[in-house]
Parts: C-alpha cells; sequence; structure tokens
C-alpha cells in the first residue's frame, strides 16, 4: 500500500471533520475522493500531508509513518493544492524552478526537468510570465506544473480543476492520466462526479467526514437500487396509459410532462421493451428515445439522501 489511513479523527473544536477516516490506497491508482463541500476532503489531504495535527489515527506514506519533517517521504511526493500557490514576483520558469529546488538541488538535473514540466503541462510559451498576466487555466497549469517537475511517484491533487474552462479541465485530466501512466500514484479529490468517472480507478464517497461506499465506479453503481433512466419523447399520454406505465415491473417512477416520459427503472431490470410495447399496442406515438445509467449523484442521493452539488 502507498497510503495507509486507520481511523481518523480530526476536530475544528467542536466540528468533528474526519470522523474515523479509513483509506488505502495501491501503487499505480488514481484513486478519487468525491464529496460535496466540507465533506473532509481537504482535511484528509492535508492531515496525510503532515500539514495539520489530528487527534486520533495513524497516516503511513509508502510505509512510513507520516511526520512534518520526515523529508525522506516528502521528497517522494507532489502537491497540487486547491488554491493556486505561485510566487507572483517570480516568472513561470523561475516558480517551477523554485519548487522543484526544495527537492533537486542540482542546477543541471533540474533545468531539464523544468522544462519538461512545462512541455508536459503545455505553457513553454509563457515562460517569461509573472502569474498576474495568466488566464485562470494556464495559472491552474502552472500551478499543477510546480508540484510535478520533481518527478514524484505519489501526487496529491485537491480540485485542481476547480474555475476552469472545460478546454483547461479537459488538458489537465488527459495530463493526470498521462502522468499515471508514466507510473504516478494519484489520489484526486473533487465535488464534480464525471471527473471521477473519466479518470479514477477507484471512488471513495465521502460525507461528514465518513466514507459512505467505495470502490470502482461499477461497484458504486451496482449498490444502488437506482437504474437506467429511461427518457421518451411523446406527444400525448393518456393518464390510463401511465396507469400501465407506472405498473411495469422495474419501474421505480414515471412522470410525464413537456413531452417527455421518464421513467426510473431498478437496477437490473430491462423494462425498455414492455414499455415501447405499452405505447404501440395503444397507438401512442413515440419520437426519439433515450436511456441514461445511473450516475454517482444517484449513488450519493439514495445512501444520504441528498445531492451531491449544492
Ligand atoms: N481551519 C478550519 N477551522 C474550522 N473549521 C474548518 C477549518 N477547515 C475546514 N473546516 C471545516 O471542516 C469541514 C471539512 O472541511 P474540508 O475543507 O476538509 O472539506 P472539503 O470536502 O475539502 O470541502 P471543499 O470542497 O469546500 O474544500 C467543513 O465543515 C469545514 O467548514
Amino acid at each position: 500500500m502507498i497510503i495507509e489511513v486507520n481511523n481518523l479523527v480530526k476536530r475544528y473544536k467542536d466540528l468533528v471533520a474526519l470522523d474515523h477516516f479509513n483509506l488505502q490506497v495501491k501503487k499505480g491508482e488514481i484513486y478519487g475522493l468525491l464529496g460535496p463541500n466540507g465533506s473532509g476532503k481537504t482535511t484528509a489531504i492535508n492531515c496525510m500531508l503532515a500539514l495539520l495535527k489530528y487527534d486520533k489515527g495513524e497516516i503511513r506514506l509508502f510505509g512510513e509513518i507520516m511526520a512534518p519533517d520526515n523529508r525522506a517521504v516528502k521528497q517522494r511526493i507532489g502537491v497540487v493544492m486547491q488554491n493556486v500557490a505561485v510566487f507572483n514576483e517570480l516568472t513561470v520558469y523561475e516558480n517551477i524552478d523554485y519548487f522543484c529546488g526544495m527537492y533537486v538541488p542540482e542546477k543541471t538535473k533540474r533545468k531539464a526537468l523544468v522544462e519538461e514540466a512545462m512541455e508536459f503541462t503545455d505553457i513553454k510559451d509563457f515562460r517569461k510570465f509573472q502569474p498576474g498576466k495568466l488566464s485562470g487555466g494556464l495559472l491552474r497549469r502552472l500551478n499543477i506544473a510546480c508540484g510535478i517537475a520533481h518527478k514524484p511517484e505519489l501526487i496529491f491533487m485537491d480540485e485542481p480543476t476547480v474555475a476552469v474552462d472545460p478546454q483547461s479541465r479537459n488538458s489537465i485530466l488527459e495530463g493526470i492520466k498521462m502522468l499515471n501512466r508514466n507510473g504516478a500514484t494519484v489520489i484526486y479529490t473533487t465535488h464534480y462526479m464525471e471527473e471521477v468517472e473519466q479518470i479514477c480507478s477507484r471512488i471513495m464517497i465521502m460525507d461528514k467526514g465518513r466514507e459512505i461506499a467505495s470502490g470502482t465506479k461499477e461497484e458504486l453503481k451496482g449498490l444502488i437500487r437506482t437504474g437506467e433512466k429511461i427518457t421518451i419523447e411523446l406527444s400525448e399520454l393518456p393518464s390510463e396509459i401511465m396507469a400501465k406505465i407506472q405498473k411495469v415491473e422495474g419501474v421505480l417512477e414515471a412522470e410525464y410532462a413537456g413531452n417527455l416520459l421518464k421513467v426510473q427503472c431498478e437496477s437490473g431490470g430491462h423494462s425498455l421493451i414492455t414499455l415501447l410495447d405499452i405505447l404501440r399496442k395503444n397507438k401512442i406515438y413515440f419520437g426519439r428515445i433515450f436511456s441514461e445509467p445511473p450516475t454517482l449523484n444517484d449513488v450519493f442521493l439514495e445512501i444520504t439522501g441528498k445531492e451531491l452539488r449544492d
């Protein structure tokens, strides 16, 4: 295991931010911590990095107890925090060089690493720019370059795509996958379920400082009763036909509004054919049909009774 967290408790006065939190991350994973704002993701990361003291529990990184002065372990770690943390008086190149220099003292070796990090994050053209002159997306890329230039084996990324345009977001996500293919283990926090679905090999869904479920996205979706959501375009739907639809085996809920019939089905059920048969037999003409699998928001909703997003 690269990360082992056992029974971690962190309180801010009366508020329990982490409540007996456990985590195991294996080498080579992109592990996602998914949870709404305030669920404890940043607190968990800061404890793992020994930036915060905690009340109870144990944290091991690379098999060693993590402590603020454990330089050997810190050298093997890269950090990309939620808030961009760069120096405004330094250029792009100098910023990356500074952060890389904390772990790589040799100048020539460092030069090659800084060039590589700029290439990787595609900010070479801005090497002489100061951060204040960069767009939001470029700033995020600089933040990432500063965190990864020394080629860490384990990378912590805390919501690196917040307030980033879709194009930069995709290039950041692709970059993370590439870092992982090149051998880095990644721990990634977000409240965007699409991101963890896109890049993470395993996911923990958090709420109120605790794990509520974990596994691959397929395993998580298999935990819940909610299955696919079927949408059918219809110009009319008499109430007696709606009543028949609501009684179909495997149908949890059905509603008709704005010429759309929306049917929420149970997981594992195959209700589409039956639904279409009912419509055909009753001479109800339908247009396009869509089927969406359950999302991680459905998992969160079914377990906690609330939406993942605010
Ligand atoms: N320095 C602090 N002092 C007091 N309470 C704090 C402090 N930092 C965080 N908290 C509280 O601890 C809880 C967990 O916060 P944390 O920032 O770890 O959550 P998060 O899941 O990372 O949320 P976000 O996505 O908003 O960063 C929240 O209720 C938050 O208000």
